[in-house]
């Protein structure tokens, strides 16, 4: 039997033992921590981490993206291996810094003193160790961006530099990214139920451009000027206290390049298009969710404003219940500033006069754009555009069209059908349209007589067709 005596005696000599151990680690710990102190002391340089990976280890990180399109455009070609992937949608390379490259990088901004400051920036790749269970794929590795620069500069990279990285990378993101054509049609959850406020998208591809759109000249140029103005505006909106977007509407008859036109808007600023179908909003809330899910750098569209919703002054105001003018006028306005900005809208109608004046006054759509039927220079643009040719190259053919569009309204669309249909013989294209306008005009001089008769003789209402 043990002696109780020597139980304790070899119970306190363990613990002895133990806390010996744990003393002993806590010195090489503290030891430990007292190097990396004076290491980090005497080593004037320090680094700063981007990894792939937010928190959750499931969504990329937004700033390492912008890391690496930043780096991939500005220091790409100071390094030796560069790494190609194809873009999610496989329509696209993608070109970036390859893993273990070192390039370099300088700026001026916020460092004082004169002179610029010197930035060295690793990728790296990290492998967990094996002990690790890899129970996602892209588990297996990930990928960090290193930045290390003099501790001088500490300050300025925190307050400018890596912004500024911030702000570039995601604008060399937007370039090359594919735009979006985003609708509200109605799509189904998975219970089946009828989903009205999500939206749905595919890949914008329309080819129409400012180049191509056939209409006045100095109209074209004053809207490309006004758009360019809205795109490079952000100081400006700020300064002035105003959201960041423009409404513009577009109003004409059928047929005259509004729907052209807005793709050519969104080719030429870049942005993604949300086409609002407003038939399938069923309230001013589902209107709003709709509204707030846009992202920047987009154009959202209501076509054929008049006809999509009836919205007067006079619908009955129950917020949230159903959509009203008050809902719309909201939508336009108040909760612009809510949603960040660089948002453009664009109504369509072929009766301007049928809306109602408080949805489109200036402030609210800042431009209103006539398009309006083919005259002589839309027609050389289209001429240009479908046929190739030039005004010196049938002028005879080109005289008489002129004259006949200054008398005849036709839309661009019924000449570019004209212009089309015999493709290969261009003088009988235009010797086509010719005939097409001279019936026009025909019609024209019938209905006019048709209507001076029935002036002379008093006659009331139309015929009973
Ligand atoms: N101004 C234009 N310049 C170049 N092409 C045009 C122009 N207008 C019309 N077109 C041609 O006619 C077709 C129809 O034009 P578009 O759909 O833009 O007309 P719209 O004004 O939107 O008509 P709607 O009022 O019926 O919606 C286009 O596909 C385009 O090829
Ligand atoms: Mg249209």
């Amino acid at each position: 039997m043990v002696d109780s005596k020597d139980l304790w005696a070899g119970l306190g000599s363990a613990l002895a033992v133990i806390v010996g151990l744990i003393t002993m680690f806590l010195n090489i710990v503290s030891i430990r921590l007292f190097i990396n102190r004076i290491g980090a002391f005497l080593n004037p340089y320090m680094q700063i981490t981007i990894h792939e990976y937010e928190d959750d280890g499931v969504e990329r990180s937004e700033f390492f993206l912008a890391v690496e399109a930043y780096l991939s455009k500005y220091c790409a070609n100071k390094v030796p291996r560069l790494k190609a992937e194809l873009s999610n949608d496989k329509r696209r390379t993608h070109v970036s810094v390859d893993d273990e490259q070192e390039t370099q990088d300088t700026f001026t901004d916020g460092v004082s003193g004169g002179g610029g400051a010197t930035l060295q920036w690793y990728a790296l790749t990290v492998y967990p160790s094996s002990q690790v269970i890899i129970s996602r794929p892209g588990d297996e590795k990930r990928r960090l961006y290193r930045v290390s620069f003099h501790k001088k500069f500490r300050a300025a990279v925190l307050d400018s530099y890596l912004p500024n990285v911030f702000e570039k990378g995601r604008d060399v993101i937007a370039k090359n990214r594919q735009l979006r054509l985003y609708s509200n049609s109605a799509g189904w959850n998975t219970r089946g139920t009828d989903v009205m406020t999500c939206w749905s998208h595919v890949v914008f591809k329309h080819p129409a451009t400012f180049d191509t759109l056939a209409m006045d000249p100095k109209v074209k140029e004053a809207i490309m000027d006004d758009l360019r103005a809205f795109k490079e505006g952000k100081d400006y909106y700020a300064k002035v206290g105003k959201a960041w977007k423009r409404g513009y509407l577009l109003f004409g008859p059928p047929g005259t390049g509004k729907s052209t036109m807005i793709a050519a808007m969104a080719n030429f600023l870049e942005y993604d298009v949300y086409d609002l179908e407003l038939t399938a909003v069923e309230s001013n809330s589902v209107l709003r969710s709709l509204f707030i899910e846009t992202t920047g750098k987009s154009i959202i569209v209501i076509e054929d404003i008049d006809r999509s919703v009836n919205i007067t002054s006079t619908s009955k105001e129950d917020y949230g219940a159903k959509l009203t003018l008050s809902g719309m006028l909201n939508f336009i306005d108040g909760l612009w500033s809510a949603c960040g900005g660089e948002r453009i809208i664009v109504f369509t109608t072929n009766n301007k006069d049928k809306l109602d004046p408080a949805l489109i006054r200036r402030g609210r759509m800042d431009r209103h754009i006539e398009m309006s039927y083919c005259r002589y220079e839309a027609f050389k643009m289209l001429a240009n555009n479908y046929l190739h040719i030039e005004e010196h190259q049938f002028f005879e053919l080109f005289g008489e069209i002129q004259q006949l569009l200054e008398e005849v309204d036709m839309s661009p669309a019924d000449v570019a059908e004209h212009l089309l249909t015999k493709r290969k013989d261009t003088d009988a294209c235009l010797k086509a349209l010719v005939v097409a306008l001279k019936n026009a005009k025909d019609d024209k001089d019938k209905a006019k007589a048709k209507e001076q008769v029935v002036e002379i003789h008093g006659e009331t209402g139309g015929s009973p067709s």
